[in-house]
């Protein structure tokens, strides 16, 4: 396997919101690479969460790269506010209706942010190769372990397959995934090629946050060693 470097991204859905700012730096002090924001519209998903003006409060006090999964109906109307607002990554979802992806991928990549796809369980993988072969291109993909809308939900193993399908064909991509991870499932993951991995309860809820996060790591780069 082609080395593509691990990120592992605390799930900040399982943090204290209340205290998100100090929440976030314990992430980063625990060793986080980037910290993952969950921005829900109560419509795309049946749940409701944060959006641009939480990320703006929690990037004037953090330089943390924000990897923001946009599970939302109308990703387009997201791209001003959440790049004016300091994310560094916009990973929309391929169910969304979107006349032309390329437009939607190219905004994102003017305004500085990086872009991403994510897609749902039921999703065929086929539905992102034109996405990661497009002339702009995401630079990202998120598969998605679990239901989009909630965390501690149970990681569904038979979504590797994507991911292998993934790693096969694009050897130096960032694939990520989401729901479910911790240290029982990283390595079926990383086995199958995964290398930004998105946890939420198992490190929030871990007495040592620290030591999941190195599990995780390890397990990715032992994955690449192996392969
Ligand atoms: O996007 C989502 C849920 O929609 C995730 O980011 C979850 O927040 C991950 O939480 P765990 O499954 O790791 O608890």
């Amino acid at each position: 396997m082609e080395k593509v470097k691990a990120k592992i991204a605390p799930s900040m859905l399982s943090s204290d919101f209340a205290n998100l700012a100090s929440e976030a730096e314990k992430m980063l002090q625990f060793g986080a690479d980037w910290l993952h924001m969950d921005i829900m519209d109560g419509h795309f998903v049946p749940n409701l969460t944060i959006g641009p003006t939480v990320i703006q409060s929690l990037r004037q006090r953090s330089r943390a790269y924000l990897d923001c999964h946009l599970m939302v109906t109308n990703p387009m109307d997201y791209v001003k506010p959440l790049s004016k607002a300091g994310a560094s990554g916009f990973t929309f979802h391929v169910e969304v209706s979107q006349e032309n992806w390329q437009d939607l991928i190219q905004k994102i990549k003017e305004t500085g942010m990086r872009p991403g796809v994510a897609l749902k369980p039921g999703t065929p993988i086929e539905q992102v190769f034109p996405l990661v072969e497009a002339e702009v291109p995401v630079e990202m993909v998120l598969v998605m372990t679990v239901e989009p809308g909630f965390g501690g939900q149970e990681f569904m193993p038979e979504m590797m397959d994507k991911v292998r399908v993934l790693r096969k064909k694009y050897p130096s991509l960032d694939i990520e995934v989401d729901g479910g991870l911790g240290p029982k499932t990283i390595d079926v993951a990383a086995s199958a090629g995964a290398n930004c991995i998105v946890a939420g309860s198992s490190i929030f809820k871990a007495l040592k946050p620290q030591e999941v996060i190195s599990l995780l790591r390890k397990s990715v780069e032992e994955a690449q060693c192996k392969s």
